[in-house]
């Protein structure tokens, strides 16, 4: 195997695993090629990503070279261009044939996403670059700073279909330090053996960032999932009880939370018999996406939950009938759906930031013309992912290209967010019209308000909401973890969406209060994340999909709502 294919080989590892490249690199013992190339060709290439990808799409090459992978092609175009002894391999090598004879393409690109960027020339941008490295994650996927490293843990949910934590504490972390408190995590060295065990989520323990269980027994059993701990709040705020009715997973790819609500619901029925009338609750899970569908379907198998979980893969939710039969003993659903992804720490778990050509993408002229948004790491870079990994966290949407100006950047921002919203506002509708539903959480892993409080005010208002009568979930009635954690939703973001003329409908400090913030950043070393919960107080359900107070209109099949989406969608 060439150097190019093996530093592919890793790039793919850190994208889709988020393990530092120091850790797969050097893990390894047998490597063809020498490790230390292999560390600086990777940790170049993937500094260099957001650059070269948008060479490699404007130029065409991808969609000429068609053996060519997006990942190879990005380590190759590196080399070509920006390592001094260019292309480690034979002129006539084919690898290096399938580049080089872009070259004069690729590098009128090169140009012109430098001078995209207003800098001068090639050092300026290497300058550039390496700052934006060192600002930020460190290209080796280690986290940059000091204070980035000592702040984020890595966060284990103890797969309690599998194991429990008792099992885990003595077997896998016999040999760890049991601390009392998440700063003596963070601040361990960066091998100390330590681990907390999470106050707010039960079976979620935090261990030093350093420390990579991926190679260990219990994860490859499926037994430890790496989880954030934002990432575990849907799943617990829904609370949903065995016997109480079936739970929905609308957005569930790759399934974080889909194995959280079942690890619930069967911790459940191990304290109680109770069987509803729809007989042993189930978890349904939905996901639009045919590759991610796979690797939900993997993920389920690997935690253990296939006789809990029933998935439909391929399946758009909002081409979902929510009154046909099946859907009739749906009580509470989970809608987590696509989003900007504002909040990924990005390096908390060590991985590094690998943006990828899309080979589909249309060339520089044709692409102007069409005025298209360019998406990266779109579907021809989406088999780059393997499926099999368990520990991928939630894939968001991917950075746009880097504006002109700032006032473009703005506008594009406030743009993508309001198609978010809006994309998000309809699935949250569609949930609200599940006839027995009388629980939802919505989550995003943005920080933006208009995907956060904008979106539950707007739901909330709604005529579904008003005729089902949906409320806020108050933290009141929260679970004790949930009602404990102290950082809620923004008021003045609630205050600002609420419609004047629905304002006596909507409590602003309710609402406020009842939403659900976790900072990126802060001590609780978390990512940034939203969750609120919905609620209504039904009766009886009929098996007609009315309920006993009468709350009725048919919601009509997915024509009616149909919705062509847009192309940011995860
Ligand atoms: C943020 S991710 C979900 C992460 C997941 N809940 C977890 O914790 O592992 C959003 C997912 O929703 C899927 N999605 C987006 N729109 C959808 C739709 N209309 N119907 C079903 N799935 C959709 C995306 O493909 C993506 O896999």
């Amino acid at each position: 195997m060439s150097l190019y294919h093996e530093a592919a080989s890793v790039l793919v590892t850190a994208r889709s695993k988020s393990i530092s490249l120091k850790s797969i690199i050097y893990n390894k013992k047998d490597w063809k090629s020498d490790p230390k190339t292999l560390f600086a060709l990777t940790t170049e290439a993937a500094k260099w990503s957001e650059v070269l990808s948008e060479v490699l799409e404007k130029s065409g090459v991808l969609k000429i070279e068609r053996q060519l992978t997006p990942i190879l092609a990005l380590v190759l175009t590196h080399d070509l261009f920006l390592s001094k002894k260019g292309i480690a391999l034979p002129a006539s090598h084919g690898l290096t044939t399938s580049i080089s004879k872009h070259k004069a393409r690729l590098s009128a690109e090169l140009t012109k996403a430098r001078l995209r960027r207003g800098l001068a020339t090639l050092e300026q941008l290497r300058a550039s670059i390496n700052e934006q490295a060192s600002n930020g994650l460190a290209a080796d996927g280690e986290n940059g700073s000091e204070s980035s490293r000592v702040r984020y843990p890595r966060w284990i949910r103890i797969n309690t279909l599998k194991t429990t934590l008792e099992e885990q504490l003595g077997s896998t972390f016999a040999e760890y330090e049991q601390v009392p408190t998440l700063s003596k995590v963070t601040s361990s060295s960066s091998s100390g053996k330590r681990l907390h065990v999470d106050e707010n989520i039960p079976n979620l323990i935090a261990v030093p960032a350093s420390i990579d269980l991926t190679t260990s027994k219990a994860y490859k059993q499926g037994h430890l999932i790496l989880q954030d701990k934002a990432s575990c709040f849907p799943a617990y705020l829904l609370d949903a009880q065995q016997g109480g009715g079936d739970v929905f997973d609308a957005c569930a790819a790759p399934g974080n939370k889909t194995t959280h609500l079942a690890a619930i619901l069967q911790a459940d029925s191990a304290n109680t018999e109770a069987i509803s009338e729809h007989g042993k609750s189930k978890v349904l899970a939905c996901e639009k996406d045919a590759t991610r569908s796979l690797t939900l379907q993997k993920m389920i198998k690997l935690a253990g939950g296939e006789s809990v979980i029933h998935v439909k893969a391929k399946q758009d939710f909002m081409k979902l009938d929510p009154t046909a039969k099946e859907f009739a003993g749906v009580t509470a659903l989970l809608l987590d759906p696509s989003c900007s992804g504002s909040g990924i720490v990005g390096r908390d778990e060590g991985g590094v930031i690998v943006h990828l050509p899309n080979a589909a993408a249309a060339p520089d002229a044709a692409q102007a013309k069409a005025g298209k948004k360019r998406k990266r790491g779109g579907s021809a870079a989406k088999p780059q992912s393997p499926p099999q990994a368990l520990a991928v966290e939630e894939i968001v949407i991917e950075e746009e290209a880097p504006p002109t100006t700032t006032e473009d950047t703005e506008a594009k921002l406030q743009t993508r967010l309001a198609n978010l919203s809006s994309f998000q506002l309809r699935l949250l509708e569609r949930a609200m019209a599940f006839p027995a539903a009388k629980k939802i959480t919505y989550s995003t892993c943005s920080v933006h308000p208009e995907e956060n409080e904008h979106v539950v005010v707007k739901a909330l208002q709604s005529p579904i909401a008003t005729e089902r009568g949906w409320r806020i979930m108050r933290r009141s009635e929260q679970v004790a973890g949930m009602r404990g954690w102290q950082t809620r939703g923004w008021a003045d973001a609630t205050k600002s969406a609420v419609d004047g003329n629905a304002a006596g409908r909507v409590g602003v400090e309710e609402v406020a209060e009842g939403c659900i913030r976790c900072e990126k950043g802060s001590a609780d070393g978390t990512m940034g994340f939203f969750v609120a919960g919905l609620v209504r107080d039904v009766g009886e359900v009929r098996m007609d999909g009315h309920d006993a107070n009468g709350a009725s209109k048919a919601i009509h099949g997915a024509e009616e709502e149909e919705w062509g989406g847009f192309e940011d969608e995860t």
